[in-house]
């Protein structure tokens, strides 16, 4: 069993820089939660005061309910796994795992060596066991760096960025491979990436940070499907959600027109739709644009078509192979009330969707390119 729980987090550092901001988050036992944010928004500190390796200036850090205060890193439930991990290049694979097992646990030379290739065994890197790292390719090495980190047994793991520098079809086969392992062995993990679809594909839950704050924190598809925030809207999602402000004057957008009920909202809103929600030659209800085609760019599985309004709104939507407007034709583009977000402007906070009560929402006419 191994939980933790962060409370009120804060760290500065010198020239008056705030890494973080109070941060409030739990991860249950086995639960695994990716830490999802920009550079420079605090991930990586976060991770190093949960570790121990840095001290938080306000703010608890607990493990099963016991504070970690005072608690030095290699005394902790927790092994890690950093993004520029070392192997020590003189000893063989199986050394690396043993040296830590028989130094930092003090466990026997036997008892050590099972663990390794019982480990190796379920992370299928047996051969790689005697092994140098140069030896080996960068794939490889990082997988021998979890092996080693995670023969430990500790009931917590926390990754930093352990992906990144592997070439993309590795990055996607480990992440998955970490993931499911985590999963089998129970352990509770924390793992730190800036790569949304790292997270996506790995976190039961994400938690989106901003500098140094904690703007969302759900499942993958609760993040997709009402992102909370203007940030987390913008950072989740590939390509991005369309973002388009109201007008102040009218309540209108290049895409339909919205009003608050409470006074303090009109006129300062952002509406957000995915471009995979958008279809070409809509349904006369739903929030139409119109607009010439820009861009066409194919992925294989369909195309995503950029268009922008005459009032010079770029927006982006995803065509099936079958309809492919080209480029400079004129297209009608529209979404469900429902899958159209609403937000404020000053907070950044979503406030519902466009078949929200509170909201006066609809959408408008056509406007002719
Ligand atoms: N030792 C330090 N001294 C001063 N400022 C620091 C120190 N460590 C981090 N910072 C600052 O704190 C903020 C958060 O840094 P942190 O490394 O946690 O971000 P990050 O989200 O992990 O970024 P990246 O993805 O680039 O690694 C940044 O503004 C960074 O410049």
């Amino acid at each position: 069993m191994a939980t933790v729980e962060l409370h009120g987090i804060r760290k500065s550092y010198a020239g008056g820089v705030i890494a973080l901001d109070g941060v409030d988050l739990t991860v249950g036992d086995g639960e695994n939660v990716a830490i999802l944010g920009p550079s420079g928004s605090g991930k990586s500190t976060l991770l190093r005061i949960v570790a121990g390796l840095e001290d938080q200036d306000a703010g608890s850090v607990r493990f099963s309910g016991v504070d970690q205060d005072g608690v030095a890193p290699h005394e902790r439930d927790a092994a890690i796994v950093f993004q520029h991990f070392a192997l020590y290049p003189h000893l063989t694979a199986r050394e690396n795992i043993t040296l830590g097992l028989r130094h930092g646990l003090g466990l026997s030379k036997q008892e050590a060596a099972a663990r390794a290739t019982d480990i190796a065994r379920r992370m299928q890197v047996e051969a790689l066991l005697e092994r140098k790292p140069k030896e080996m390719s960068g794939g490889q090495r990082q997988r021998i760096a979890l092996a080693r980190a995670l023969a430990r047994k500790s009931g917590i793991v926390l990754l930093d960025e352990p992906l990144s520098g592997l070439d993309a079809q590795l990055h996607a086969v480990l992440r998955l491979e970490i993931a499911s392992l985590l999963r089998s062995i129970g352990a509770t993990g924390i793992n730190v990436t800036h790569d949304q679809l790292d997270a996506m594909a790995m976190a039961d839950r994400i938690a989106v940070i901003n500098h140094g704050r904690l703007e969302q924190v759900g499942t993958p598809d609760e993040l997709y499907a009402a992102p909370a925030s203007l940030f987390v809207a913008s950072f989740i999602g590939t390509p991005p959600m369309n973002l388009l402000d109201v007008d102040d004057a009218g309540g209108h957008s290049a895409f339909g027109s919205v009003r608050g009920s409470a006074s303090s909202v009109a006129g300062q809103l952002t509406v957000g739709v995915r471009p995979e929600h958008l279809r070409l030659d809509p349904d006369p209800s739903a929030w139409c644009l119109s607009g010439r085609v820009a861009l066409v760019e194919p992925t294989g599985a369909d195309r995503v078509v950029q268009v922008v309004t005459p009032s010079g709104a770029a927006v982006a939507f995803r065509s099936s192979l079958d309809r492919t407007p080209r480029i400079g034709e004129t297209v009608t583009v529209g979404a469900a009330a429902g899958d159209v977000h609403v937000y404020s402007r000053g907070s950044g906070l979503r406030l519902g969707d466009a078949m929200s009560s509170g909201l006066s929402v609809q959408a408008t006419s056509v406007v002719a390119a």
